[in-house]
């Protein structure tokens, strides 16, 4: 479809109302599954324009539901749209919609958790990842439970360039609960600077598109909702493994008010915990008692680099975790039995 082509009307079904939902979906009941409905096409239409032009795309639709979203999608000229809802009562009525939209519309009864996108989208759709984003888009308004471990998942992807990122920079718009979304564009020295802002923009550019109040929900959730938009970045600002930047930031963020050298203390085993800690806040140059929320991106480029050739110096550091000996300490201490740490967490220096 040309880019300037207008984007053809359909005769979409209309969407249920909210006491057809309640009859239908039982919805009272199904509060447990974080259920929350989008009815209102105008703000589908808003988070959907989140996205960039659709017309001619492929989407990947995660968790559609009464389809809300997915009218968006279509009316914004999407030419193939996948969606994977996990919740069977909800195929039907998606299936009368993709008979609305013959050919443009395909569905997965599944979970997006193990769904393979790397599968559901033609090879030719991929773009070098130097170049412009593929013309595929992933959108959805997920529950909260869901949203947080997929984006974290999706992080790791686009660190290795696997699943949606197989085809090139893949962009994603998704909602979060707004405390999410405050954290996962949280820039340096801002109170809700956490291990998920680095983690994200290290490898994205990250934009908070608008917030959606509580009460435009079918059923209304207890907090408002925040719709975040995801471009790769070219060039990931670190470089290193993502497990390993992963693990320097979480142990950074484990003591969030405390100077950043507590929480790299414990990167290492109480043998070598000083000395090392020193060695490598002197080799990334990074000022110890700056708070983890004050660190920059370079700062924790600089910080992986450092710890990554600690490791390399001494590769059983990498697999040393300090919950890890907490924990045996603690279910030796119960079991009143000695330690014998070399068994399951290394000791290396
Ligand atoms: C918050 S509701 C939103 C529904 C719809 N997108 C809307 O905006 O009205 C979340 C939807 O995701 C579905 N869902 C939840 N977990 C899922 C999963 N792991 N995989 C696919 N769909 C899931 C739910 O069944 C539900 O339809």
């Amino acid at each position: 479809m040309a880019a300037s082509s207008k984007v053809p009307s359909l005769r979409l079904p209309p969407l249920p109302t909210v006491g057809e939902l309640i009859k239908l979906y039982k919805l009272r009941a199904e509060k447990q599954l974080s259920q929350n409905f989008l009815l209102d096409l105008r703000l589908t239409d808003k988070l959907v324009r989140q996205a960039g032009s659709l017309r001619g795309a492929h989407v990947c639709e995660v968790g559609p539901g009464p389809g809300g979203l997915t009218r968006s999608i279509l009316n914004a000229g999407a030419a193939d749209l996948l969606v994977v809802e996990k919740d069977s009562r909800f195929i039907p009525g998606l299936k009368l919609l993709s008979e609305a939209a013959p050919d443009r519309m395909r569905i997965v009864h599944g979970d997006i958790l193990t769904y393979r996108m790397d599968r559901g989208f033609p090879a030719q759709i991929s773009k070098p990842w130097e170049e412009d984003p593929p013309n595929l888009h992933i959108i959805g308004n997920l529950p909260f439970n869901v949203s947080t471990p997929l984006i974290i998942k999706w992080l790791e992807n686009i660190a290795n360039r696997t699943g949606p990122f197989t085809f090139g920079r893949t962009q994603l718009t998704l909602t979060f609960q707004k405390e999410v979304v405050e954290r996962l564009t949280a820039s340096t020295g801002c109170r809700q600077r956490s291990r998920i802002s680095i983690m994200a923009q290290y490898l994205c550019t990250v934009r908070k598109c608008f917030v959606i109040p509580g009460q435009a929900f079918v059923p209304k959730p207890e907090v408002d909702v925040g719709v975040v938009h995801f471009t790769p970045l070219v060039q990931p600002q670190i470089q290193q493994p993502f497990k390993l930047v992963e693990k320097v930031v979480r142990n950074i963020f484990q003591f969030r008010r405390k100077h950043c050298h507590k929480g790299i203390e414990r990167l290492f085993p109480e043998v070598c915990r000083a000395e090392l800690t020193q060695e490598m806040m002197q080799q990334a140059d990074v000022d110890p008692v700056l708070r983890p929320t004050e660190l920059t991106i370079p700062h924790v480029r600089a910080l992986t680099e450092a710890y990554a050739q600690l490791c390399a110096h001494e590769p059983d550091l990498l697999g040393y975790e300090f919950r890890e000996e907490l924990r045996l300490k603690h279910l030796s201490r119960n079991k009143r039995m000695p330690v014998d740490s070399t068994k399951s967490s290394p000791q290396p220096c």
